[in-house]
């Protein structure tokens, strides 16, 4: 068991409680009635639920800086797609451990990630300690041997990933994009999405760009397209980017319950524009925020993401209250838990012990007063304890689980393989 002692949570100083997985208590908790107990000092320190990232292509790590400035087409085309043909199971293994690493140093418990070489991905996810959705990213440009070779793959490694019986490691389907993959495939997913239980991780409406060559095909928007058969139908999805949308695609959104994770700086970084998010909180949709992968933003700090979210649309709607603080709080962590379907992202009795610790003695965080406040609108990421399903994974900003001077010395001996 572990007793995190005095520490400020849910507004006041206390304790809590975790055994096994789950945080059994928040309260006062005696130390002399539990018998074998870690005790962590919370007294300097607030406890907040660990966050949530819904778009990731984790390996990227290795791509951090290699092609900016780009636009979307450009920069996957000409740069991170011919790089992505070096990869394999080892390469990608050790962009993940990289990428672990930076999640769990600034406070991300769990992740929604869409890539290849499910094999290195899983490896190194469960050495980590992390918690993660893992899809296999399908593109089959409509092709019938591709879709063939993707699905298979696909079902291959939800398989697998079963077979691993971890329970920090969930099963996806991620079809990449209505642009990159057939009405055959997407309407396979969703067949395999209820034959297997599992959620849909797909990208949508990034780009004007893509859009507009959807729309030139099938007569439709995407998400117009899409629910033409029945893609959204009984399965969970959670769409990123959902930049640029119409009345009728929201509405789609609303209907279907589509979770959507905002990536705001991924969108700005390539310059893909600024998503309405305002206007699908007033439809009551369950917005979530993601990094996407290190090729397009450059890192994968999800407080930079959450400050981001707090303040580019009070610039761009002229109204400071749009977004407010604890909303958008909420977007990286509860909302992002309901989406992937994991009772986390709030501290509650029974709920997952995914928790993160921030030692307030730093200079950006005083006066300590308004905490929430400093945690969208101060606070710069660099968390000091992180605990997932139960297990201490960093402790005063030492990662417990994994050798770190391993994994940098690794990550540049995997890069220049890449970039040969
Ligand atoms: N099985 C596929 C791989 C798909 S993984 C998901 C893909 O999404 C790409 N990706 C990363 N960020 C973005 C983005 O913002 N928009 C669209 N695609 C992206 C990423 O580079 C990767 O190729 C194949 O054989 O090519
Ligand atoms: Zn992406």
């Amino acid at each position: 068991m572990i007793l995190i002692k005095d520490v400020y949570v849910n507004g006041k100083r206390q304790d809590i409680l975790i055994e096994g997985n789950k945080i059994k208590k928040i309260g006062e908790v005696k130390k002399e009635d539990i018998e074998d107990v870690e005790i962590i000092d919370g007294k300097k320190k607030i406890a907040i639920p660990g966050l949530i990232n819904t778009h990731t292509h984790i390996p990227m790590t290795l791509f951090r800086g290699v092609a900016d400035d780009l636009p979307l087409m450009e920069w996957l085309n000409n740069y991170i797609w011919p790089m992505e043909a070096k990869l394999n199971e080892k390469i990608v293994y050790w962009g993940t451990l990289l990428g672990c690493i930076e999640m769990i140093k600034s406070g991300t418990t769990t992740f929604n990630d869409m890539y290849f070489y499910l094999e290195g991905i899983s490896k190194a996810v469960d050495e980590s300690g992390m918690r993660a959705v893992l899809a296999y990213g399908m593109i089959d440009l409509f092709d019938e041997e591709r879709r063939e070779k993707e699905l298979k793959n696909a079902e291959k490694y939800i398989k697998y990933i079963n077979e691993l019986n971890n329970s920090r490691i969930i099963p996806a389907l991620g079809p990449h994009a209505p642009y990159t993959c057939s009405k055959e495939l997407l309407m396979k997913v969703n067949e395999l999405a209820k034959k297997y239980n599992v959620m849909i991780h797909i990208h949508m409406n990034e780009t004007l760009d893509e859009i507009k060559t959807v729309k030139e095909k099938t007569g439709m928007e995407p998400f117009i397209y899409l629910n033409s058969f029945g893609f959204f139908d009984d399965v969970n999805v959670v769409a990123a980017h959902c930049v640029h949308l119409t009345e009728g695609e929201i509405r789609i959104i609303k209907e279907k319950n589509i979770n959507v994770s905002h990536n705001p700086i991924s969108n700005l970084k390539l310059a893909s524009g600024i998503a309405p998010i305002p206007k699908l909180l007033k439809e009551g949709i369950n917005v979530t925020l993601g990094t996407d992968g290190c090729g397009s933003n450059n890192n994968l700090n999800l407080f930079e993401e959450i400050k981001i979210t707090a303040i580019l649309h009070k610039g761009v709607n002229l109204n400071p209250t749009v977004i407010k603080a604890e909303t958008a709080f909420n977007f990286a962590t509860k909302n992002g838990a309901k989406a992937l379907n994991i009772k986390a992202g709030e501290i509650k009795e029974g709920y997952l012990a995914d928790i993160v610790l921030i030692n307030m003695d730093k200079p950006f965080l005083y006066p300590k007063e308004n905490i929430m406040s400093h945690l969208v609108y101060a606070f710069n990421g660099f968390v000091d304890d992180v605990i997932i399903d139960g297990k201490i994974v960093m402790r005063e900003g030492k990662i417990l689980t994994v050798d770190e001077e391993k994994v940098y010395e690794k990550a540049e001996e995997m890069y220049e393989i890449l970039r040969s």
